[in-house]
């Protein structure tokens, strides 16, 4: 990741990207006396007092939704004790964990109940019973809407019709380039240009790569709108047919993609990529031709084995890689590292590609020790991320250091060092004295940092 990211230094998604955030800068938003105060200490006054715009503010860093004051209380419980039902709904909107007990052992809800605090009472109620507890941590890459419909992929007249269908969209690539229509008062910065068929046509031939990506379930034409995605190596072609489009860099410029679109260039890119690097049969040598609407290459040696039963060879790769956070043998700290080339000041997990042959706990002990010499003992799963680059599935894990003397392998890293959990707030909330900070909360890495500073609210670390 950080290879290509120091690589688009220069760019200006970088700067977007790695933007401070603003929520605990001194400027008031309260008045000047507030604005001196400890930003905690405003966080907990806004949650007791039901101040919803101070609120809103600081919690734009979620990292903070579970904080907890001397006593163990969260903001959630200062808001139900004096039920403030609009802030309730604000930490419950932030995803904050309603199962937190303060150091008298009662959670928000017993606090509610405590101080008859009706509309509180009912409003974590309804969450609790609500709240599913199958949902899962989702990361950035991961929202593709599109319904794959593997079982069309060989349904040679299903996808030749959709290809030429009114309602059929194509997405198209320019050296694995999106090209997209930059909407520069948006959140999300770029959106992925969405071409018909009688736009596309005269790209459609047997030198381009097609590839099919999915049934599009949102569409206004539910069940039926197909989504392709197209290499078109001539950027001047797409200009012709819709002139305000530009190429986006993939990578960062990925990340500005609303995360539903970012899901489908994760699948699409990776794809284009493959189809792209294996124009030849690994086993023979041989040409190869594409099938089943792009996810299969087939040798066109009718002698090579890999026409004689199933052959991974003939399909799109995914390479696993581990990625973790190193916990001390305390638990009181985090060791994070500096890539070589990483932007400077930025720190962030270990990670490494994966083994044959190796299980994924082995494949975070392994590197954990090769890249700083630490020693680890259990480790836990945490979520994973598809990142395509060209095609890695990032294994996010943590892991239990068993040793704390670090050796670090000077080859990939430049530093590794020990952090300790208000370090870390500060670096993921871009605050920290010598303005370090960890990659963005698009990256996995940013999402188990802050996972496990959330986790520790309560142990004064
Ligand atoms: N999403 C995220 O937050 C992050 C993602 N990453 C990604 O994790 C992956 C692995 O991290 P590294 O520290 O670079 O791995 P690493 O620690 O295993 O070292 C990289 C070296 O591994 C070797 N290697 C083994 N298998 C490889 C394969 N399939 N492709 C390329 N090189 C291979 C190469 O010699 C390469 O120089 C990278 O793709 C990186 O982009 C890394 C950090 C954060
Ligand atoms: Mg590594
Ligand atoms: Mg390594
Ligand atoms: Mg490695
Ligand atoms: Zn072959």
């Amino acid at each position: 990741m950080l290879t290509l990211l120091s690589q688009y230094r220069h760019l200006k998604h970088v700067k977007y990207l790695y933007r401070p955030l603003s929520v605990m800068s001194s400027e008031s938003r309260t008045g000047p006396d507030d604005a001196k105060k400890p930003f905690t200490d405003r966080f907990f006054d806004s949650a007791a007092n039901g101040n919803i715009e101070e609120l809103t503010h600081l919690l734009k860093a979620t990292v903070i939704v579970d904080e907890r004051n001397d006593n163990g209380w969260t903001g959630l419980m200062l808001a139900s004790r004096y039920g403030h039902a609009n802030a309730i709904k604000i930490f419950l909107e932030k995803g904050c964990d309603v199962n937190l007990v303060n150091k008298t052992g009662q959670t928000a809800l017993d606090i509610a109940q405590f101080w008859d605090q009706s509309e509180a009472t009912s409003l974590i109620m309804d969450y609790v019973k609500h709240d599913n507890p199958d949902k899962q941590l989702r990361n950035f890459f991961s929202y593709n809407p599109l319904l794959r419909c593997a079982e069309k992929r060989k349904d040679t007249n299903w996808l030749e019709n959709k290809m030429r269908e009114d309602s059929t969209k194509y997405i198209a690539f320019c050296e694995l380039q999106p090209y997209v229509l930059s909407l520069p008062d948006n959140k999300w910065k770029y959106q992925i240009i969405r071409f018909c068929y009688s736009d596309i046509q005269s790209c459609i031939n047997d030198k381009h790569l097609v590839v099919f990506l999915g049934i599009n379930k949102n569409g206004d034409e539910t069940e039926e709108q197909a989504v392709f995605a197209i290499d078109v190596p001539d950027e001047k072609k797409l200009k012709t047919i819709n002139p305000d489009g530009t190429l986006l860099q993939p990578f960062p410029g990925s990340m500005m993609l609303e995360p539903s679109e970012a899901g489908i260039l994760a699948e699409a890119r990776t794809m284009l990529d493959w189809l792209d690097r294996y124009k030849f049969c690994a086993t023979c040598g041989s040409s190869t031709s594409v099938t089943e609407g792009g996810h299969k290459r087939v040798c066109d040696n009718k002698e090579c084995k890999t026409n004689k039963g199933i052959h991974n060879t003939c399909y799109p790769r995914t390479d696993p890689s581990v990625i973790m956070l190193v916990i001390s043998p305390d638990g009181k700290r985090c060791l994070l590292g500096r890539g070589k080339r990483f932007p400077p000041k930025m720190y962030s997990c270990l990670a490494g590609f994966m083994e044959p042959g190796e299980t994924i706990e082995d494949t975070c002990r392994r590197e954990v020790h090769e890249e700083s010499g630490i020693e680890v003992g259990r480790v836990d799963y945490h979520s994973s991320q598809p990142w395509p680059f060209p095609a890695s599935l990032m294994l996010g894990c943590l892991a239990y250091a068993k040793t704390e003397h670090l050796k670090v392998d000077e080859d990939e890293l430049e530093d590794a060092r020990w952090f300790r959990r208000p370090e870390l707030v500060q670096m993921l909330t871009r605050q920290h004295p010598e303005g370090l900070f960890v990659p963005p909360e698009q990256a996995i890495a940013h999402q188990i940092i802050k996972s496990w500073v959330r986790k520790t609210t309560n142990s004064n670390l």
